[in-house]
C-alpha cells in the first residue's frame, strides 16, 4: 500500500468503532478472510432477519389491497390484487423455506430472493400504472408504489453486511429505478426522475454504513465470546464448533484433518512453587508461542486449564508431525526455575484413523497424550510413532 493510501486507510480506521482493530478493519469491505465461526453466526441473524422481514411482508402486503379497491379504477386495483397475492405467497414461502441453521451461502440466497420479490413487484406494478392516468386521490395512491425501491435500501440496513455485500444488494435494487424509468422513457420527468435516483442513492449509502457498523460490533463481539480472556487461543466452546465445521468440511472435500492434544507438562509444580500469576503468565507465552508458529487456518484452543488443542485443517499426520516438530525447534517457553516447558502430545487424523465424528478423533488424540505422559512425559505419539525427547535436535521416532 502506497504510504498516502495507508494514511487515508488508517484514517478511516480510527473512525470505526474502537472495538474492531486495524488488522480486522478490512473484513468491513469484503467477507474474504472472515473466519467460518464468524461466517456461521452471521448466516444466522442474516437468515432470521430474512425470515423476519418475509412474514412481515407477507402479512402487510395483502392489507394494501383495501386501500387500492377504494381508490382505484376497478381493473388495475384488480390486477394489483393478484400482483399483491403472488408477491405475499412468495414471502411466506421463503420465510419457510429458510432455516437458521443455512450457510453463508444459503442466507445470501434468501436475500436476494427478498430483494428480488419487491422489486419484480415494482417493475410489474409500475407497468400497470402506466396504462391508467390517474388523478386525484388515484394518482397519489399510484405514487406510493413508486417508494418502494426506497423502502428495498432503507431495508438493506438491518443486516450485518460487508461494504461488497452491501453494493452487490443496493445495486438490482437501484436498477430497479433505473428500469421503471426507462420503460417509460418518453414521458418521463427525467430531473425529478434522477433527483430521486441521487436520494436512493444516499441511502444505499447510509444503509451501507448502518450494516458495515453492525458487522464491527459483532466481529467484535465474536472475537469476545470466542477466545479465551487469559490467553487469545479458541475457548473451548468455540474450539468445538470450530472443529465441526472442519470435520464436515474435510469429509465433503476428501482432505485431511489432524487434531493434535498438547497438555502441559508437571504444570501444577509451577503454580505451586511460584504462584498462580507465574502459571497464568506460562500458559500466556505458551499460547503466543504456538499461535505465532501457525500456518493461517490452524487453531488454537485452550480446551481447559494447562491443555490445548491444535487444529491443523488440511494437514496430513506426518506434516502435523513435521510441524510439531517445529514447534520443538522453538520451544514452548520456560518455567521460572531456568527449566524449559515441555509437553505431551497426542496427535490423530481425521481419514488415516478412521474417525466416523469430530469427538471420537479428539478421544483418540486424548488418548494418545495419555500414552505420551504413561511414556514418560515430554513426548509426542502420533498412529504408528512416538517421537520423544521434544528438545532433541533430531527427532526419535519408534513404533509403537
Ligand atoms: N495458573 C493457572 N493454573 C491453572 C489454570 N488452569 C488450571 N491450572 C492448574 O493446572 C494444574 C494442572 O495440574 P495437573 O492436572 O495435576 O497436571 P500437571 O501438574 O501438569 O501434571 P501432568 O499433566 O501429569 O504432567 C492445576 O494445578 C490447576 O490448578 C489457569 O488458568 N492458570
Amino acid at each position: 500500500m502506497s504510504s498516502l493510501s495507508s494514511q487515508l486507510w488508517h484514517k478511516l480506521v480510527g473512525m470505526l468503532p474502537g472495538e474492531i482493530n486495524d488488522s480486522e478493519a478490512g473484513w468491513l469491505l469484503s467477507p474474504q478472510g472472515h473466519m467460518p465461526l464468524m461466517n456461521g453466526r452471521r448466516a444466522r441473524i442474516i437468515v432470521n432477519r430474512v425470515r423476519l422481514v418475509a412474514c412481515l411482508f407477507g402479512v402487510l402486503t395483502p392489507l394494501w389491497i383495501v386501500v387500492d379497491l377504494l381508490a382505484l379504477p376497478w381493473r388495475l386495483s384488480l390486477q394489483l390484487a393478484v400482483l399483491r397475492l403472488i408477491a405475499s405467497a412468495a414471502f411466506f414461502l421463503l420465510y419457510r423455506h429458510y432455516r437458521a441453521s443455512a450457510t453463508l451461502m444459503q442466507a445470501w440466497a434468501g436475500m436476494a430472493c427478498l430483494f428480488a420479490i419487491p422489486s419484480l413487484f415494482y417493475v410489474i406494478s409500475h407497468l400497470l400504472l402506466l396504462n391508467h392516468n390517474l388523478e386525484g386521490i388515484s394518482a397519489a395512491i399510484g405514487t406510493g408504489y413508486a417508494f418502494l425501491p426506497f423502502v428495498l435500501l432503507a431495508g438493506l440496513a438491518i443486516f450485518p453486511l460487508s461494504l461488497a455485500e452491501c453494493i452487490g444488494f443496493a445495486v438490482p435494487a437501484l436498477s430497479a429505478h433505473l428500469l421503471g424509468g426507462m420503460l417509460e422513457w418518453t414521458t418521463v420527468d427525467w430531473p425529478s426522475f434522477w433527483g430521486s435516483f441521487w436520494l436512493q442513492v444516499l441511502i444505499a449509502g447510509v444503509s451501507a454504513l448502518a450494516c458495515t457498523s453492525q458487522l464491527a460490533f459483532m466481529i467484535a463481539l465474536v472475537q469476545q465470546a470466542v477466545r479465551d480472556p487469559l490467553t487469545g487461543a479458541f475457548s473451548r466452546r468455540s474450539g468445538e464448533e470450530v472443529l465441526e465445521l472442519q470435520a464436515t468440511l474435510a469429509l465433503r472435500c476428501q482432505s485431511p484433518l489432524c487434531v493434535a492434544f498438547i497438555d502441559i507438562d508437571h504444570f501444577k509444580s509451577i503454580n505451586d512453587k511460584f504462584g498462580h500469576h507465574v502459571g497464568d503468565q506460562a500458559l500466556k507465552g505458551l499460547a503466543e508461542r504456538v499461535g505465532g508458529e501457525l500456518r493461517k487456518g490452524d487453531v488454537l484452543v485452550r480446551w481447559g486449564g494447562e491443555e490445548f488443542l491444535l487444529l491443523l485443517p488440511n494437514t496430513t499426520s506426518a506434516q502435523a508431525m513435521r510441524a510439531l516438530a517445529r514447534l520443538r525447534r522453538c520451544g514452548l517457553g520456560m518455567r521460572p526455575d531456568g527449566e524449559p516447558i515441555t509437553a505431551s502430545i497426542g496427535v490423530a487424523e481425521w481419514f488415516e484413523d478412521g474417525s466416523y465424528d469430530w469427538r471420537q478423533l479428539l478421544k483418540l488424540a486424548d488418548a494418545r497424550m495419555y500414552q505420551a505422559k504413561q511414556n514418560g512425559r515430554n513426548r509426542l505419539v502420533g498412529r504408528n510413532v512416538e517421537h520423544h525427547a521434544w528438545l532433541e535436535e533430531e527427532p526419535l521416532l519408534q513404533s509403537v
